[in-house]
């Protein structure tokens, strides 16, 4: 048994497969200890966790769990990252992010929303936005419809894959969708009904998984029901939306215990905001309970206009960074999710949100050179 990564007071109980190989990095481990984790992040643009490929990590160590080989990232910068922004984002600067976005390597990338723009209007460009990236290749552009109208304006658009948004808090779907949980859920048997015929597949989002920003905690009893009666309806995937980020591994594992006995666990996907920095560990616990489908958003971006005080999204190169780190596939390349990333933030004139890009920011021009 060995340890690496952290100061003497973090010491972690790893074996040398689990530890990144020092190796790599040009030192010994003895070293590694020595220095600073922050120095050492900028001192060595060869470290291993900007790679997925380089990482030889035993993910099966009885520690981890089974970890998946490899996790879907679906990402929701463009979507969830960008509704709760006040100043209008030109429909040129959503399209090129997008277009960034796919060519780090992200196969799901959540494009827009056909919703009311009275509610939303900063998604009111959607028909726009997916006209000017139906040239690009190499993902999926699903995006948000909360009713038969949305549904019909995405098809028409061209729109391939759709999400309906469910919650598991009756105060939280008046606010969000203006209904009752079951009539929203009345109004997606609709949707789900007409996609089927069009062959579109249907995400089934759950918010609101373990806390509610009005009714406080939420019993995974409700979130189990609205995620039957989705599954029930057709939906391919249900992704659990922990919509405030309040959520421990103390919460989230009886919530997934509790959907996942009627829901198949493939078809979980998890969506967790970071407000209270608990996202990462969320996640872990996640893959380790055997859910291989993560949401994040480039940057942590998001809010959602509905959950006031919620801040953005785990940012999609700290899931990245992890899951390299873990020796799990994303084929993400974290130097292009990056760029993606500083282009947004440019834009909007707001830092990053994301640990690592802040930790890695001084070596992305050296990285460049790689
Ligand atoms: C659901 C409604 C439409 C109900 O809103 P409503 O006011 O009850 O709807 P309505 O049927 O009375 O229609 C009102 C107006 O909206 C129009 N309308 C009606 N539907 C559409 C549509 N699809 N697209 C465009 N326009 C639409 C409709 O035509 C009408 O126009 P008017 O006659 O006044 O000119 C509204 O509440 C809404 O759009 N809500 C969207 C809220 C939203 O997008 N929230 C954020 C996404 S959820 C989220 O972020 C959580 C998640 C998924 O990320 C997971 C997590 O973290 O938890």
């Amino acid at each position: 048994m060995s340890t690496c990564l952290y100061s003497k007071s973090q010491e972690y109980d790893l074996t040398d497969e689990t530890c990144i190989d020092s190796g790599k990095l040009g030192h010994s481990k003895s070293q590694i200890h020595q220095q600073p984790v922050v120095s050492r992040f900028m001192s060595n643009c060869h470290y291993s966790t900007l790679y997925s490929d380089s990482v030889t990590t035993n993910t099966q160590h009885k520690l981890l769990g089974n970890m998946p080989i490899y996790v879907k990232i679906v990402e929701v910068g463009p979507r969830d990252g960008l509704q709760n922004e006040k100043d209008i984002v030109p429909t040129s600067v959503k399209v090129e992010l997008i277009k960034m976005l796919v060519d780090s390597g992200l196969q799901v990338v959540e494009a827009t929303s056909f919703v009311s723009p009275k509610w939303v209007p900063q998604l009111a460009d959607a028909k726009d936005v997916i006209g000017a990236i139906k040239s690009v290749s190499g993902a999926r552009f699903p995006v948000l419809t909360p009713n038969l109208k949305g549904l019909e304006m995405a098809l028409e658009a061209g729109v391939k894959e759709v999400a309906v948004f469910a919650a598991a808090s009756e105060s939280f779907s008046k606010s969000n969708i203006n209904c009752s949980v079951n009539e929203s859920l009345a109004r997606y048997r609709d949707v789900t009904s007409v996609a089927r015929k069009h062959s579109i597949p249907v995400r089934g989002y759950i918010s609101c998984v373990v806390g509610c920003p009005m009714e406080g905690n939420v019993h995974p009893s409700k979130v189990a029901y609205v995620a039957d009666e989705l599954c029930k309806m057709g939906c391919d995937e249900i992704s659990l939306g922990d919509t405030i980020g309040v959520g421990t591994p103390g919460t989230v594992i009886p919530m997934i215990e509790a959907v996942k006995n009627v829901v198949p666990i493939e078809k979980l996907a998890v969506h967790f905001h970071d407000t209270y920095g608990q996202a990462l560990s969320n996640i872990l616990v996640s893959l380790q309970m055997g859910i291989s489908v993560v949401d994040s958003s480039v940057s942590g971006l998001g809010g959602c206009p509905y959950a006031k005080g919620a801040t953005g999204n785990v940012a999609t190169e700290d899931v990245v960074y992890m899951l390299n780190g873990l020796g799990v596939k994303t084929n993400v390349n974290l130097k292009k999710l990056m760029l993606a990333a500083d282009y947004i933030r440019k834009h909007l004139g707001r830092p990053t949100e994301s640990k690592v890009a802040k930790a890695l920011s001084k070596t992305l021009f050296c990285a460049s050179k790689l």
